[in-house]
């Protein structure tokens, strides 16, 4: 696989300041989800600020798909179409009276001609769920909705590469969890996603690869289970470990675990407690997922789906899916770690329903599947208004029974958020 962004032996300094970088070898791959973690001042800002040429090493090199930046106006325009760097604070980010012309300033300066950049802009801002808010003033909207909006401004460009600098901070829990939930969905749409953060519990669910940074130099670069196992390594960089690898540990230290693999969310968690535990408790039958694509224009097998009561949950995972949510009156119980609660639900034999859209829609299937064959588990999933229901391996009788002795859930009208819990994944 390519390298998106390398570092090589990079050096700088601020004008009359110490180095603020101190010789960074990193590589990131292409399509991959890294997130740089470090204290206040370990550089991640800076080493943020190179990857589009924002700022120029003062020794060693950057590279862009292999290619080095040399920092003159072309190499500058062709990385900057290549690395779109979201800031870490939006009114830094967002200045233009309208938020159309602040998604549009990216695409005019590279030159895109009048019906390409509506386009572009249209685009953009339907990606991120902003559409209808064009004629807005950046500077009356949310917070999350800024970040959407500067998130729309460098998408607008096709950027291969996102980088975002605290891509959560300042933002209330569910809102970071969903521009968490867009950065997932535009990696699936196969973009390499950096982002900086002192958010341990982020980090350790979210990337696929974890650089911890301090005092200007990279002290480690691997996967999340050993970056935040690593208590020693945790201290010297002044964090402290996830929730539920803390938990994780503690147990370990009393003898209950034995070696294994570190959980990274709650249904990992529970499914290694259960084993250890003796196995399953409770409901050896397990719930149906039924996935819904919210880019469809006929929901009438939706309709029918939530007509028969036999769906406990909802989730709408993705903004063309909660916008869809929204149309169709449904209010979602789970906006974000959708796929992970669906799963802890049909462990626990009840049955929900997905709506997510495009890719995201194939992803989920894989996850479920691969979730079932892992853990053993006969969990039913089909893609509503399109296939028969099928068995990840099990059977279905007993099913309509149940469901028939519930109490029909009206998804239409009601619904909750589950409580903000650090450890869904
Ligand atoms: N514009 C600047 N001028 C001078 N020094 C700076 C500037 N920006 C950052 N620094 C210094 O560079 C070092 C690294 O700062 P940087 O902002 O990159 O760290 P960080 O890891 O992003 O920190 P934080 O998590 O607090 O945002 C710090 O010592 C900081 O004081």
């Amino acid at each position: 696989m390519r390298e998106a962004i390398e570092f090589q032996d990079v050096h700088f300094a601020y004008p009359n300041r110490p180095e603020s970088l101190r010789g960074i070898d990193v590589a990131v791959r292409e399509g991959s989800k890294v997130a740089l973690v470090g204290p206040n001042g370990a550089g991640k800002t800076t080493l943020l600020l190179m990857c589009n040429g924002m700022l120029r090493p003062t020794r060693g090199a950057v590279r862009v798909g292999g290619v080095p930046v040399h920092y003159d106006a072309r190499s500058l325009r062709e990385v900057r179409r290549k690395v779109g760097l979201v800031f870490q604070n939006s009114d830094a980010q967002l200045f233009a009276p309208t938020v159309w012309q602040d998604v549009a300033f990216g695409p005019l300066n590279l030159g895109m001609e009048k019906d390409e950049i509506k386009e572009a802009v249209d685009r953009a801002l339907h990606q991120v769920g902003m559409n209808g808010y064009e004629r807005r003033p950046p500077h009356h909207l949310s917070g999350g909705e800024k970040k959407r909006v500067a998130i729309a401004g460098v998408l607008a460009m096709e950027p291969e590469v996102l980088v975002f600098d605290e891509p959560t901070s300042a933002l209330d829990p569910a809102t970071a969890e969903e521009v968490m939930d867009l950065l997932d969905e535009l990696n699936h749409e196969g973009r390499t996603v950096l982002l900086s953060t002192h958010d341990v519990e982020l980090a350790y669910r979210w990337a696929d690869e974890v650089v911890l940074m301090e005092s200007g130099t990279v002290l480690r670069h691997g996967s999340p289970e050993t970056i935040f196992s690593d208590t020693a390594l945790l201290h010297q960089a002044r964090l402290k470990p996830p929730a539920v690898m803390d938990l994780y540990r503690e147990l370990s230290d009393r003898g209950l675990f034995n070696g294994e693999k570190p959980p990274r969310s709650a249904l990992a968690f529970t499914d290694l407690v259960e084993s250890l535990a003796g196995g399953r408790r409770y409901q050896d039958r397990c719930g149906t997922i039924s996935i819904w694509d919210a880019a469809g224009t006929d929901s009438t097998a939706l309709d029918t789906l939530l007509a028969s009561g036999t769906v406990a949950r909802v989730g709408a995972m993705g903004t063309r899916a909660k916008q869809r949510a929204s149309e169709e009156g449904i209010i979602p119980d789970f906006t974000y770690g959708v796929i992970d609660k669906c799963l802890l639900r049909a462990v626990a034999g009840e049955d929900s329903l997905i709506l997510t859209a495009g890719g995201m829609v194939a992803h989920t299937r894989e996850r479920i599947a691969a979730y079932a064959i892992e853990s053993g588990r006969e969990i039913g999933v089909r893609t509503v208004g399109r296939d028969p229901q099928e068995q990840a391996g099990g059977e279905t009788e007993g099913r309509e029974k149940r469901s028939n002795n519930e109490i029909v859930p009206d998804h239409r009208h009601s619904g909750h958020e589950d409580n903000i819990n650090g450890m869904a994944g």
